[in-house]
């Protein structure tokens, strides 16, 4: 049986990441980065598959978890009959290798622990050899190898490819393991404090969660989307993954499982604005800096998605050894999304990179030449079908989605150099780019008789995409065409108030069988546009709703099935929590008038 996923935490070094359940155990890490095979794979497989248990014995699920405070460290307690306990799990950011850090801490009594550690390289397809060195246990194999430690010792014991433990901690004792990665081929990297490590993680976090601006209602939901948006940052060159995890399907059983372990510009982008809103800048300024390397070169060969770096093959392929999450299968790993044409990326590139330049973000030449270059390369591109920001993978169609993205790309170019008259850039052009994708799409993505947008060109159906219309200002939010628009997205693709994407199955629009939840962050633009559109109370209501969604530790993956009442998805997911920013600042803006 598979756990719910929220039954998972998220703890991370912004490099990497791992889920914990509230069973005590490490279910899902890749190291060393967010894109590499994974260690622990017992999320989209079997235990067998690795896993790192810690927890009273014979306990089932904690009592209670909680993060502390603004940070990434996460404390999950036990009460039992021998008393109660404490397991503090993170990721310290790194110095040298990326380590897991497990502090075991008895609070009442004296609590009998087991210790069950199953190490799997290449998503648990690999059983490593284990051997003891330096007092420590170490596991290798191939590329990969990993010391496990423990402060003050602990005895271990290997028994049918599993590394044991079992002892005590009494109230006021701590037990600190550490798990470290490191290349195989290299010498063992220094040994970290663990409970140094801990003091300075939390004071890391902490730092910079009294930066949030953000002081309205459900304060604590918007900040914990930030830091999780924060964890989902790869530190060192400042992209953004999506999710950190693959394959967390989007239908139970089904064959909608994706790997988001990578950086779409959509994603990130839409991350951006979130944590620029909050007051986020040093963020903006990195991941612009990732993106000028990453698309560097020709700008028609820009790319929808990178790896973390700026890599542009991201191959997609499937691990038929992995089970699934609840029998979803394929387990993938890499993305065919890559090669995909999605118009509605240049929109959003140029729209953050504006919002960050009227927030104060440092201008720079080749981000302008930059937005130049793609919104040239769309002044033809435009006209082309695409797959959407869905990434169908069924034939490209005209959707309007996208060329309302195409508009926005060219509204905000022209904005700029109309605010900024010294700016290089043919305006008259330019205007007229964006006059002519406006025309068209009120021309020829409009349905008069049902009086909404459709989700493509000749198409009668809906799509819950069409709600950023009024929130990028393509109409204003009073125009009728809007108000249809908004009105036809609740009534048809509504269920259980939250909201699907498209109707997967009536119209096969993305070339997948089966169906799907309802769509998180569609579901916030609904609130969005319903505040736009002078229905508040609703909007408020809805965005309650989806606060509650989240798990016990705050997190939200991609999709909700109201059905099961169980979260769909790749989790947690940043779509999902850009979504809950997003809409946080539109109904109430920073909160501080309440
Ligand atoms: O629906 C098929 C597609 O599903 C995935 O795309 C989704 O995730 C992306 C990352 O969050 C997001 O940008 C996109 O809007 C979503 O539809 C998957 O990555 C694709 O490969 C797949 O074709």
């Amino acid at each position: 049986m598979h756990r719910p996923l929220e039954d998972y935490a998220l703890i991370g070094d912004q490099q990497t990441a791992a889920l914990v359940s509230s069973g005590g155990s490490v279910d899902w890490l890749c190291l060393p980065r967010f894109d590499s095979a994974a260690c622990f794979a017992a999320l989209v497989g079997k235990e067998e598959n690795g896993h790192w248990q810690l927890a009273p014995k014979g306990a089932g699920d904690c009592t209670r978890r909680s993060y502390r405070p603004g940070t990434l460290v996460l404390d999950t307690e036990w009460d039992t009959d021998e008393g109660s306990v404490r397991v503090t799990d993170l990721m310290p950011q790194r110095d040298q290798a990326p380590d897991l850090v497990r502090i075991v801490e008895g609070i009442r009594g004296r609590v009998t622990m087991r210790g069950t550690l199953r190490l799997r390289f290449d998503y648990g397809s690999i059983v490593p050899w284990m051997r003891k060195a330096d007092g420590h246990r170490v596991a290798v194999a191939g590329p990969d190898s990993m010391w496990l430690r423990s402060e003050p010792p602990v005895r271990t014991w290997g028994k049918d490819l599993t590394t044991h433990s079992e002892f005590t901690v009494e109230e006021g004792e701590s037990v600190a393991f550490v798990l470290t990665w490191h290349p195989s081929h290299e010498p063992r990297p220094d040994l970290i404090d663990p409970f140094e490590s801990l003091r300075r993680s939390q004071e890391e976090w902490e730092e910079w969660s009294a930066q949030c601006r953000y002081d309205g209602p459900h304060k604590d939901a918007v900040l914990r989307s930030l830091v999780t948006l924060k964890a989902l940052t790869f530190e060192p060159t400042g992209g953004i993954v999506a999710a950190p995890t693959t394959s967390l399907p989007e239908e139970l059983g089904g064959v909608r499982n994706w790997d988001y372990r990578y950086c779409w510009l959509r994603d990130s982008t839409l991350t951006l604005g979130a944590l620029v809103s909050a007051g986020y800048l040093d963020e903006a300024k990195a991941w612009r800096d990732w993106l000028l390397r990453a698309v560097a070169g020709d700008p028609a060969d820009l790319q929808i998605m990178y790896g973390l770096a700026g890599e542009r093959r991201l191959p997609e392929m499937e691990l038929p050894w992995l089970a699934g999450y609840g029998h979803s299968v394929p387990v993938r790993a890499g993305n065919d999304a890559v090669h995909q044409l999605q118009l509605d990326v240049y929109g959003e590139v140029i729209d953050s990179l504006a919002l960050a330049r009227v927030a104060g973000m440092p201008s720079e030449p080749h981000a302008w030449r930059l937005q130049l270059a793609l919104v040239e390369f769309l002044s033809t591109a435009w006209r082309r079908p695409d797959q959407g920001l869905w990434e169908v993978r069924g034939p490209r169609r005209h959707f309007v989605h996208s060329k309302v993205m195409a508009w926005v790309a060219a509204d905000r170019i022209v904005k700029a150099l109309e605010d900024e008259p010294g700016l290089p850039g043919d305006l008259v052009a330019i205007r007229r780019l964006r006059d002519d994708i406006h025309r068209d799409v009120l021309e020829r993505g409009f349905d008069t008789e049902r009086n909404t947008f459709t989700q493509y060109y000749g198409s009668t159906e809906l799509d819950a995409s069409l709600l950023i219309i009024p929130l990028v200002g393509f109409l204003p939010s009073d125009d009728p065409r809007v108000l249809g628009t908004v009105q036809a997205v609740r009534d048809e693709l509504s269920d259980n108030g939250f909201v699907r994407r498209y109707s997967a199955e009536a119209t096969g629009v993305d070339g997948l069988p089966g169906r799907e939840g309802t769509f998180l962050v569609c579901s916030f633009w609904l609130a969005d546009a319903l505040h736009l559109t002078g229905h508040t109370k609703e909007a408020r209501e809805l965005f309650d709703q989806l606060c509650a969604l989240g798990n016990d530790v705050g997190l939200l993956a991609e999709e909700y099935d109201p059905v099961s009442g169980h979260q769909l998805g790749n989790f947690p997911q940043a779509f999902s929590h850009i979504g809950l920013v997003g809409t946080a600042f539109t109904l109430f803006g920073t909160g501080e008038a309440g």
